[in-house]
């Protein structure tokens, strides 16, 4: 198993051109389609009364290169690789939007959804009306999202688009109340059967900047479709979705150095790995330039035309960009203002006395109309919303399958007229745009299409197929390398799908700690060479205290010098890295990578022996200069593991206080609970100690470590200390009665461990439940 691919750039770099060059034909039946809705929806939009400037109508396209298949190779791990020439013969550099037009992605299993009546609220406690106050946040939302559409969430700031998403996702899903179908089934989204379905990508894309593309696709890869499917698949499965997402020449390259759409589109690029059947997406195009955000978009167009069901929210998107969404549903204050087809906006706008004006992004319209800048009564116009949604909803129930079952019967009479080309991958695209009057046959004619586009791939293919030109040549086209059905053959059918055994997301969990860890090694050699130094710093302070019964304070304060700073460093070190773990661990567990429990095992797995290692560094150096080993050797170990256990109880406790506080709470309340801990239970000597704070004696773990270490180094019969200067008295020449003074004579070793031993397991098991409680109790 190796996380790092073996595949040169150049491999990886080719394989643009294998995707890119799937289908010229079917590009031609796509945007055949393309433009029949452009002229639906300005049509559409006139007839309303409306004119605003729409999509394509206002804007001019670039001429795209004219582009052939020239020949196809293959590259040294067997996968095909085509290359494309432009009409000039050279090699075609990777373009986008032709990618994107071409590709085909999986098909998958037809998702809708449909809600009713969801409402949303969040507990909080009102400092002015000092008492729980409950505010609802989504008032009562119905609504569906359909296989095979793009469906964006717009609304003004605050209005709750985030929220709907969450709630949909099953992101958020405590305080959620309504009523969820599935295909027709109720499901509650915090189900696992709904949870399988879905991916959630979220605005800010957290990825490790350590890894690089090609090495966080494998993992994963491996981490999502276990290992019952090969290497080799998996690596064509990759360099296909790469390339189909224009990141095939990132291959080699750090997370980190990718600009802002290749992030958004390899967090697009790791979640299609398992091909869910519906994706949510939240603002995928915040911070990306306009070219940028129309590929995202695009992108997400092609996947839902190929049965995916997409929901993401959008600011402000342009007309183009607007234009390509197939649905929109707009969220005012928690209530939704309109809902239904993109094109149909306008006409509902018009008919409630709101005229988009010409020329003007009906987008933008919208959110003015959203934000009360054409004083209108919102409430009539969410009243209308409403009222639509029923009435579509019955005219969807009211189609019957026999309807449909004429639609598709026309649309093969076309094809087998030849008025649309055979080899069309895209059925279902060219069907409804056939019939785009009829736009809640959708769903049942998409399943209907989709048999008949299976029916069609499965039959044997002419070596050559001709396709009708305008003017009523016949021409012959080459054969396009990979058909939907063996481009998508990539994709791994979901009942193939079964993820990686608990031992194998550990031990992949493990070697993405240890890569990352290897790259980023400046904080992890930090760490080391500050317990060196500060080793070195002790040593010096107290050099040769060890056995001068003169310096028994001195090495007292080295001892609890020692203990303070293990405690620190152990803690310090967990609490502020941890909480950015959380977060990537609550996006890739929710989007079902790998399970809790190896996750947490092997992080610990890594940071228990690194923080050991680091704490056995100092202790040899201090414990050297400063002739604590002058004496017998086993109460050095006995130190020695004493100062671990301390250093560990600390980074368990550091863990919790991660897993449970934001990093700004946690910098400050770690080390106030430290003071805490070390002023009652560790400098003090007991009988000084306030009763009500002697708990806190028995349960610092601070304690337990400094008064093991003094019992460890003077305790276990030591024979007398050293008096260098036979002049002078020496008061604690005996340890005993140094212990006894301390009021530590009977402080055991063994209870000491035991503490932190309890410390060390209970903060763990407290840590695993509280993240399970995040994950789990969302
Ligand atoms: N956990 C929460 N506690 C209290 N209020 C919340 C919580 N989550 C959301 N809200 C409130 O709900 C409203 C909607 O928030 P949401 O983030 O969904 O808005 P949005 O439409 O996505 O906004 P934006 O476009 O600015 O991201 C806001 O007023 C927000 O303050």
């Amino acid at each position: 198993m190796t996380l790092l691919p073996d595949i040169k750039p150049s491999d990886a770099a080719c394989c643009g051109g294998g995707a890119g060059s799937s289908s010229s034909r079917s590009s031609s039946s796509s945007s055949s389609s393309t433009t029949g809705s452009h002229k639906g929806h300005v049509a559409d939009g006139q007839g309303a009364g409306g004119s605003c400037c729409i999509g394509i109508n206002c804007c001019t396209t670039a001429a795209s290169s004219e582009m052939s298949i020239d020949e196809t190779s293959s590259t040294s791990s067997g996968a095909s690789v085509t290359k494309v020439t432009n009409n000039l013969g050279g090699f075609q550099p990777y373009n986008y939007k032709d990618a994107v037009a071409h590709a085909n992605f999986a098909e998958c299993q037809p998702i809708d959804i449909e809600f009713e009546n969801v409402r949303y609220s969040v507990r909080k406690f009102s400092f002015p009306e000092r008492k729980f106050v409950t505010k609802e946040i989504l008032h009562g939302l119905n609504g569906n999202f359909r296989s095979g559409e793009l469906t964006a969430i717009m609304g003004p700031s605050g209005a709750g688009k985030s929220t709907l998403l969450n709630v949909m996702s099953g992101f958020r899903a405590r305080g959620v109340s309504g009523n969820l179908r599935v295909n027709g089934k109720p499901m509650s989204t915090n189900s696992e059967r709904f949870r399988k379905l879905s991916c959630y990508i979220h605005q800010d894309d957290l990825l490790r900047p350590q890894l690089m593309v090609g090495e966080i696709m494998l993992m994963a890869a491996h981490l999502k479709l276990g290992f019952q499917i090969t290497k080799a698949h998996k690596m064509n499965l990759i360099k296909h979705i790469l390339s189909l997402l224009g990141l095939d020449h990132r291959f080699n390259v750090y997370t980190a150095k990718l600009s802002g759409g290749q992030k958004k589109r390899l967090a697009i690029a790791l979640e299609l790995i398992s091909n869910p059947p519906v994706l949510y997406l939240d603002e995928p195009t915040t911070g990306l330039d306009s070219s940028s955000c129309s590929q995202c978009v695009a992108l997400l167009k092609k996947l839902a035309s190929q049965g995916h069901t997409i929901v993401c929210t959008i600011h402000q998107p342009s007309a183009l960009i607007f234009e390509m969404f197939d649905k929109l549903y707009t969220v005012v204050d928690g209530h939704c203002m309109y809902q239904g087809p993109t094109r149909e906006l306008v006409p509902f706008l018009a008919d409630q006395q709101l005229v988009c004006p010409s020329y003007h992004n009906p987008a933008d319209y919208l959110l003015e109309v959203a934000v009360g800048e054409h004083e209108r009564d919102l409430k009539k116009l969410i009243l209308a919303a409403n009222k639509k949604y029923y009435e579509d909803a019955d005219r969807y129930q009211y189609i019957n399958t026999d309807d449909v079952q004429r639609l598709i019967t026309t649309i093969k009479d076309n094809i087998e007229g030849n008025t649309l080309s055979k080899s069309s991958t895209d059925l279902p695209t060219v069907a409804l745009a056939q019939f785009s009057a009829f736009e809640y046959v959708k769903p049942a004619a998409n399943d209907l299409a989709l048999e008949e586009t299976k029916a069609l791939n499965a039959s044997p293919q002419p070596q050559l197929q001709t396709e009708q030109l305008q003017d009523g040549q016949q021409q012959q086209l080459p054969q396009p390398p990979q058909t939907l059905a063996t481009q998508s053959q990539y994709f791994v059918n979901e009942r193939d799908i079964s993820s990686a055994s608990f031992l194998m997301q550990y031990l992949l969990l493990m070697q993405r700690i240890l890569v990352c860890a290897r790259r980023n090694y400046f904080l992890l050699l930090a760490r080391i060479v500050s317990h060196i130094f500060i080793g070195v710093i002790f040593g010096y302070l107290y050099m040769n205290v060890g056995n001068n019964a003169q310096s028994v304070l001195g090495n007292y304060v080295y001892l609890y010098g020692t203990t303070l700073l293990l405690v620190y460093t152990g803690k310090m070190a967990v609490v502020l890295t941890f909480p950015l773990e959380i977060d990537m661990l609550t996006r890739e567990h929710f989007n079902r990578w790998y399970k809790l429990g190896p996750y947490f095992l092997s992080m610990i797995s890594f940071e228990i022996p690194f923080q050991s290692f680091c704490a056995a560094l100092y202790i040899i150096i201090s414990v050297h200069l400063t002739g604590n080993d002058s004496s017998d050797s086993f109460r050095i170990y006995y130190f020695m593991l004493l100062g671990i256990m301390a250093t560990l109880s600390a980074q368990a406790w550091g863990f919790f206080v991660g897993a449970t506080l934001p990093t700004k709470l946690a910098v400050f309340l770690g080390p106030i609970l430290a003071v805490m801990f070390s002023v009652f239970g560790f400098c003090s000597r007991y009988i000084d100690i306030t009763p009500m704070f002697r708990w806190m004696w028995h349960l610092s773990y601070f304690r337990a470590g400094f008064h093991g270490a003094l019992n460890a180094i003077y305790g276990m019969d030591r024979p007398f200390l050293e008096c260098p200067d036979n002049t002078m008295y020496c008061h604690f020449r005996s340890p005993k009665v140094f212990l006894k003074y301390m009021m530590i004579s009977d402080v055991h070793m063994s209870d000491c461990m035991l503490l932190m031993a309890i410390v060390i397991g209970v903060m763990h098991v407290l840590t695993l439940v509280t993240l399970w409680r995040k994950l789990n109790k969302r």
